[in-house]
């Protein structure tokens, strides 16, 4: 499939008489690398929600891989997008096996039970594991890992069904700096191979974001402060503008730094 990943026209969210998005209006093209970033509650998770056809919006269109939400069969539509995020990690049974947890992506279900799974799908989550840092967890279960270990095994599931479009909902939160660290390279990695899928990361901080994620987008309140291509978004001013605080910003080997220069 070429072109547009997703397409959202002038989408709102309501929730009573809070917006929790207003007006977002946002194409992600195929092979696209995009950040969203913003302070606690801009609504990011809200955006990953509609982008992974978990959540409609209250007003405006989302077409998401040639579908529009609201007439398509979203269960059709959830298999072909890999989401990764603290939220679906929580309903995780402790007792799940990795192994199981990355196999049963491809049904989108938790829980192994009645599945039977052929060779070349075990090989995939194997392999998928191993790409992440995580092939000696295979036999382990899901409630004995760390949270790094975590969110690797949740980023190999998500991409288990080989996903057209691959969202990652703060895959660094809670990290210590050599998890983080480790994290952002694997992700690096991932962004710079043409066999991957397009993605959307969210982050609130800039220095999380990979090397070779092409796009952001910034929020603020609901709302986008610019988006386009990283460099140009990434400024003092724009960063200042979303964070509403006065920032210095500094790229050094492809990484970004912000620090505060109240
Ligand atoms: N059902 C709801 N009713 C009212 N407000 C809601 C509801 N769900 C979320 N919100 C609010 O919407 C705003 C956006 O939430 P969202 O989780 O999308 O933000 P976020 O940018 O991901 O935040 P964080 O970085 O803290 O995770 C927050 O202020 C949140 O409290």
């Amino acid at each position: 499939m070429a072109g547009e990943v997703l397409q959202l026209r002038g989408v709102g969210v309501r929730r009573g008489r809070s917006n929790l998005l207003r007006d977002v209006t946002w194409t992600v093209n195929e092979g696209d690398r995009w950040v969203i970033v913003g302070p606690n509650g801009a609504g990011k998770t809200t955006l990953l929600q509609i982008a992974a056809a978990m959540m409609h919006p209250t007003e405006g269109t989302a077409v998401l891989l040639e579908e529009r939400l609201g007439r398509t069969d979203v269960f059709e539509l959830r298999p072909r997008i890999g989401l990764a995020s603290s939220s679906l990690a929580a309903e995780v049974p402790p007792e799940e096996k990795v192994i199981d947890l990355v196999l049963t992506a491809s049904y989108a279900i938790l829980g192994r039970w009645r599945e039977e799974y052929d060779s070349t799908d075990v090989d995939r989550a194997v392999a998928l594991l191993d790409a992440l840092g995580c092939a000696d967890l295979v036999r382990r279960t899901f409630g004995t890992l760390s949270e790094g270990e975590r969110k690797r095994v949740q980023i190999a599931r998500a991409m288990m069904p080989d996903p057209e479009l691959l969202l990652l909902d703060e895959p660094a939160a809670g990290l210590d700096l050599g998890g983080r660290e480790d994290l952002v390279t694997r992700l690096a990695a991932l962004a710079d191979d043409p066999a991957a899928p397009t993605m959307a990361l969210v982050t609130h901080h800039v220095e999380e974001v990979p090397e070779g994620f092409t796009h952001a987008l910034l929020l603020r309140g609901g709302e986008v402060v610019t988006q386009g291509k990283v460099d140009e978004v990434f400024t003092a001013e724009h960063l200042s503008a979303t964070f509403g605080l006065p920032l210095a910003v500094d790229r050094q080997n492809g990484r970004w730094y912000a620090r505060s220069t109240r």
